[in-house]
Formats: structure tokens, C-alpha cells, sequence
């Protein structure tokens, strides 16, 4: 199934032949401008080109949660303000406010894109060697990181070649804290990092797989503040074990997850009929970005606890009688089934709001991106049918009921955004 959806919607390797990539890339040959332009538009007309809808460019308040009601009736939480206090009693802004405006701004950076892509621009020429075959192995390599990737990711680098680019990228920053080289890592490590990604913007890539996200990156309207805040999320894991409330770790999520969303959508593309406002679809790739990491969280804790990690609010643990050391020792009451519940019905909440804008997308992209939303939202069933054992037991989705959502997520993906938008609608 995964070929054949390759098959369907990667872009055909017009960059294919050529050897001496990475001699090139060092010795700093330039592609021209047109040439690289005019190989693109090629892969175009072959189908890549996704269109955009033009929204407003006032926040979508109903459906972004700042100032309205995220959660919804009856949530146990409360729907954060934009200003929160801090220990010492300033107030400070939200979490949610700050990840917004990088939302408004990678949502602005569509809309410029699109009025200046009638023609399609070219955005600063990336230093590449001369053959431009060796873009194609530059992708290929992306693919095969992905392939080692969760499945997640893995889905959607089939969708797209710029995809593998960017999730490539993603595995490759991942790796540096979780990998097996993570007590290597150092601050520095992670600046130098964040140096090369300013390059890869710059169209300066370093290696192959720098290059084709740096090729990527010139295609897309792609903003580099997403990829920077999850360099700063892996920093946050170098220090922070301990989160003290909703809004830290809210933070912590879009670092390391919600940044995926918000590079993953400009290149996967929204629906040319969709009626849904710019905003409000990346707000729901960011949802679905930190959905996917509380249920991370909420599976792993056992695990984390093993680490000496911690990534539930502490005040909610404190509200719900339960400390540190209940974590440490793994017993599961009442208490921590109560607490559970809570933290999950908040998990799904998020996939509820990513789910109404997965059906917004471009078609090529509902069919894994609901795929994965479904498959990654059973996780939260299996916690609860481990009767809320995450300390010793690794919630997981069976390879049937995996079988099982795929053709229920094919079927949805096939219904056109006009016939589903309603919240995510213009006005
Ligand atoms: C919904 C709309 C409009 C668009 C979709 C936007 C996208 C693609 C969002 C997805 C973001 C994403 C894939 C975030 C990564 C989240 C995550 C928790 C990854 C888990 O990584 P690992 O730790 O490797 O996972 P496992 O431990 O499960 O293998």
C-alpha cells in the first residue's frame, strides 16, 4: 500500500543521474536561478503543485482557542487566557498566544506566496553542484531516514519528496537528544545546529540531506521559525525533567511536535476548494502535532520515569493528590486513574480539533494524515483498556486494528472539503 501510494503522489525523479553531489556542494557550484525554476515547474505539471486557499488574515478566534472555547462545554479545563502569571506574579503571555503568532505568521508567509506565485518565484538560489541529478539521491536519502521513522512520519514523507525533506530534518534534530548519541549533545552541539538550518534557509546547504531541504524550503512557503523552536524544544529536554503546569508543557509539545505540523502543511497543501481560513488549518496541523505528543507522553510514562522524567503538568498531579514519588513508584489507584482520565479527554480534544482540518488539506494528503490521526489516537483506547497501567505496560495498537483503519481513513479522505468544513469556514 505504501508503494503504491509513493507511486501515486511522489513527484517523478526529474533530478535523476549525475554523480559528485557532495564534491559539489563543497566546492559551492550554483544551479541558475531558471534552470532549477524551470526543472521544478516540470515536476509540476506532473502534479505537485498544490493550491492555496487566500483567508483572512484575522485570526480564525473560534476555532484557534484564543479567546474562545478550545476545550469546549464541559471541559475539565479551563481555556487558558492569553495571560498567564508567573511564579513571581508578573503576568506573562500564554504559551498558546506565543505558538499563535508563529501560526499568523507562517499562515501570512502562505498568503505572500501565493500572490507572488502566479509565476512561481524563486527564493534565494541554493548553492548546489552542478548536476542537478544528485537532487533526486539528496530525496531518496530523506527517504530512507524516514523509513526508519515512526509511522507517522513515515506516511507522510510517502505523500511528498518535499516532506522527506523537512521530516528528515526533524528525525535527524530527534536524534540528537533521544538517539544513541544524545549524551553527546551539548548546547553548543545544538547552536551549531540551529547555525546550519539558518544556511539551509540561506540556500547554503552543508550535505546531502541539508540540500534537499534547503531545496524544499525554496519551493514552499515554509517559514524557518518552526524548525528553530524545535532546536530550542530539544535544548528545553537538555535541562527541563520536570513541567510545573498545562502551559510549560504546551510549549514543550509545540517544540517538538506542533513545529512538525506547522513545516509539514505548507508543502503538503490545502485543498483548492476548501472554504477553511489559512489560519485555521494550521492550527489544526498544530493540534495534531501536540495530540500526537501528549499521547506520547501519556504512554510513556513509565518509561520517562525511568529517565528521571516527568512530562505531566505538576499542578494537575498536586490537584489530584498525587506527587513525583507516585510516579517514581508506579502504583496505579484511583487517584491516578482519575488523573489519567483527565489528561486523555484533553489529548483527545486536541485530535478533535486537528481531525476538522485534516479533511482541508489537499486530497493527496487527508488519506495519511487521518490514517496516522486515527492509528495514533487508539494509543489513548489501549492506555485505557490497560486499565491506565503506563508504568509497565507500553500501550500499542494491534497490526489488525491497524489494518483496519486504513480503509476507514481511505473512505473519509475521499469526501471533499466543502461538504465537511463548518468551524474552519470563512465568514
Ligand atoms: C491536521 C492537519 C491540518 C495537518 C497535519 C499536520 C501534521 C502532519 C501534523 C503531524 C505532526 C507530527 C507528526 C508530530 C510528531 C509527533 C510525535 C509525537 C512523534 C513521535 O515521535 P517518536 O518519539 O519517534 O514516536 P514513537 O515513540 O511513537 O515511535
Amino acid at each position: 500500500m505504501s508503494v503504491a501510494l509513493l507511486w501515486v503522489v511522489s513527484p517523478n525523479s526529474e533530478f535523476s543521474n549525475g554523480t559528485g553531489f557532495l564534491d559539489s556542494v563543497r566546492e559551492g557550484n550554483r544551479v541558475p536561478g531558471r534552470d532549477r525554476n524551470s526543472m521544478w515547474k516540470e515536476r509540476i505539471k506532473k502534479g505537485g503543485r498544490q493550491r492555496w486557499n487566500f483567508g483572512s488574515l484575522n485570526a480564525d478566534l473560534r476555532y484557534s482557542g484564543l479567546g474562545g472555547s478550545r476545550t469546549g462545554n464541559g471541559s475539565s479545563f479551563a481555556v487558558q487566557s492569553s495571560l498567564v502569571a508567573s511564579p513571581a506574579g508578573e503576568m506573562a503571555v500564554s504559551s498558546e498566544k506565543k505558538v499563535y503568532d508563529v501560526v499568523l505568521k507562517q499562515a501570512a508567509l502562505v498568503k505572500r506566496h501565493l500572490r507572488s506565485t502566479d509565476d512561481l518565484e524563486v527564493k534565494p538560489d541554493i548553492v548546489l553542484p552542478g548536476n542537478l541529478g544528485l537532487l533526486s539521491e539528496a530525496y531518496d536519502r530523506c527517504g530512507e531516514v524516514c523509513a526508519d521513522l515512526y509511522k507517522f512520519g513515515q506516511a507522510l514523507c510517502i505523500v511528498n519528496y518535499g516532506i522527506s525533506g523537512t521530516v528528515g530534518a526533524f528525525k535527524r534534530t530527534d536524534e540528537l537528544v533521544d538517539g544513541p548519541n544524545a549524551s553527546h549533545i551539548t548546547p553548543q552541539a545544538l547552536d551549531r545546529w540551529e547555525a546550519r538550518l539558518e544556511d539551509i534557509f540561506s540556500g547554503r546547504p552543508f550535505d546531502m540531506l541539508d540540500a534537499a531541504l534547503s531545496d524544499t524550503v525554496s519551493r514552499f512557503p515554509v517559514d524557518i521559525q518552526p524548525f528553530r523552536d524545535m532546536v530550542e524544544g530539544m535544548r528545553m529536554d537538555l535541562w527541563k525533567s520536570r513541567y510545573m503546569n498545562f502551559d510549560e508543557l504546551y510549549l514543550y509539545c509545540y517544540y517538538v511536535a506542533g513545529t512538525v505540523g506547522l513545516m509539514s502543511v505548507p508543502i503538503m497543501g490545502i485543498a483548492p476548494e476548501s472554504k477553511a481560513t489559512t489560519e485555521s488549518v494550521y492550527n489544526a496541523a498544530l493540534a495534531l502535532g501536540i495530540a500526537n505528543q501528549l499521547t506520547n507522553i501519556l504512554r510513556d510514562v513509565g518509561e520517562d520515569a525511568r529517565r528521571g522524567r516527568i512530562y505531566l503538568p505538576q499542578d494537575e498531579l498536586a490537584q489530584a493528590g498525587l506527587s513525583g514519588e507516585d510516579i517514581f513508584a508506579g502504583r496505579v489507584t484511583d487517584k491516578w486513574r482519575i488523573f489519567m482520565k483527565k489528561q486523555i479527554q484533553r489529548a483527545r480534544k486536541f485530535f478533535d480539533q486537528a481531525e476538522k482540518g485534516v479533511a482541508e488539506l489537499s486530497s493527496a494528503s487527508r488519506w495519511p494524515v487521518l490514517a496516522s490521526l486515527l492509528l495514533y489516537r487508539k494509543i489513548l483506547d489501549e492506555i485505557e483498556a490497560n486499565d491506565y497501567n503506563n508504568f509497565t505496560r507500553r500501550a500499542y495498537v494491534s497490526k489488525p486494528k491497524k489494518l483496519l483503519t486504513l480503509p476507514i481513513a481511505y473512505a473519509r479522505s475521499l469526501v471533499p472539503p466543502k461538504l465537511t468544513s463548518s468551524s474552519l469556514t470563512k465568514t
